[in-house]
């Protein structure tokens, strides 16, 4: 492309799932940027034993449905997430349910797991490894809104799926199907990291869960026990929140949904590096949660993050944010004599 100004502002006159979807689109036909050179050496970092050119990442909720990997991964992400991906397909919510809250540099969503299914999912991920797609690719699972049995749907999608992740996240923190979030509590955790568990081949991909940002600190403790317990490779934090700030100003911050992007960076972060501490630094966290430039991502890694990943702020700066926020956090590293992302984790977590 690159995505110009003038596309993004072309995007912007449309509905936002519309403008996504053309977007996803125009990936798949290859309209999308491509990273010329190399990431600066500096970036480069480990994840699960994995290593990667740089720790920025594309957050769930961008490729559902595992369409467009290879390119997302050639603009220059270091690591895409894709999902949520339910066991059945399923619609999800009725439209309208993307809103932009432009003033805010936030978005609201209820999509409700729209996905295509755990099948179409693994057909997309196997064409991509055949492709020799070697590009980190972790995968998001979701549960279908009918199910009341929700383990035996993460189960499910983990024992479909996993050969073809190179990590599994349960996601138990998406505000739009009911009920969700309830399994974040220790019983209900342990027992469906468990069945997860015993669904999995033997060699299995690293498993994550991404929690809420909207926890007290009692369930941060539990969180964090049952992660070391279970145990879990890593925690993904945070996703979209519940509250409405009373910072927000743009007209539709009353619909119902996860609230993402600027306003959500705080309060994440402040999840995260709870959850570093209680964790002691022993697993690997992704930070995600209102990321816009270099210094934001600097943060994360300071907070206790291993690696980040953003959508929302995408939205609104295209493409080439990708690059500034590589080249921001290079320039972050360098300017506090430090020699590479995992030199960073923690530095800010405090005690
Ligand atoms: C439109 C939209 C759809 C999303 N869908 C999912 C999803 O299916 N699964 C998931 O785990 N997170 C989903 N998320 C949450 C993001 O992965 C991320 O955790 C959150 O948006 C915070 O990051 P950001 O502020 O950089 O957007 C979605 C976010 C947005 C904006």
């Amino acid at each position: 492309m690159a995505l110009t100004d003038q596309a993004l502002a072309l995007l912007h006159r449309l509905d936002p799932e519309r403008a996504h979807r053309l977007t996803v689109q125009a990936l798949a036909l290859g309209l999308g940027p491509r990273q010329k050179q190399a990431d600066d050496p500096i970036l480069r970092t480990t994840l699960f034993g994995r290593e990667l050119a740089n720790p920025l990442g594309l957050a769930a909720g961008f490729d559902k449905h595992a369409e467009v990997m290879a390119p997302l991964l050639a603009a220059g992400f270091g690591f895409v997430e894709v999902g949520s991906i339910t066991p059945e397909p399923q619609p999800g919510n009725p439209r309208p349910r993307v809103f932009r809250l432009p003033e805010d540099g936030a978005v609201i969503n209820r999509y409700g797991f729209n996905s295509r299914g755990v099948e179409r999912a693994a057909r997309r991920l196997a064409g991509y490894r055949t492709a020799a797609g070697r590009g980190f690719v972790g995968v998001n699972l979701g549960k279908n809104k009918q199910t009341s049995d929700a383990a035996k749907d993460y189960a499910r999608g983990a024992a479909r799926l996993a050969m073809h992740a190179d990590y599994l996240v349960i996601n138990v923190s998406s505000p739009n199907t009911p009920g969700l979030r309830a399994l974040q509590g220790r019983q209900e955790l342990e027992n469906l990291i468990a069945r997860v568990r015993a669904a999995l081949p033997d060699p299995a991909p690293p498993l994550l869960l991404k929690i809420a940002p909207d926890l007290t600190e009692a369930d941060l403790e539990d969180i964090a026990a049952v992660a070391l317990d279970a145990p879990l490779d890593g925690l993904i934090i945070s996703n979209t929140t519940i509250a409405r700030p009373a910072s927000l100003r743009s007209a539709v911050k009353t619909e119902a949904g996860g609230l993402s992007g600027r306003p959500l960076f705080g309060m994440s972060t402040e999840v995260l590096r709870q959850v570093y501490r209680l964790t002691g630094g022993a697993l690997p966290l992704i930070g995600v949660g209102g990321i816009g430039s270099g210094a934001d991502a600097y943060a994360k890694l300071r907070a206790g993050a291993s690696a980040v990943q953003l959508y929302t702020a995408l939205v609104y700066e295209g493409p080439a944010l990708i690059q500034r926020i590589k080249a921001e956090l290079a320039e972050c590293l360098r300017r506090d004599g430090l020699s590479d992302p995992a030199d960073a984790v923690g530095r800010d977590a405090g005690r």
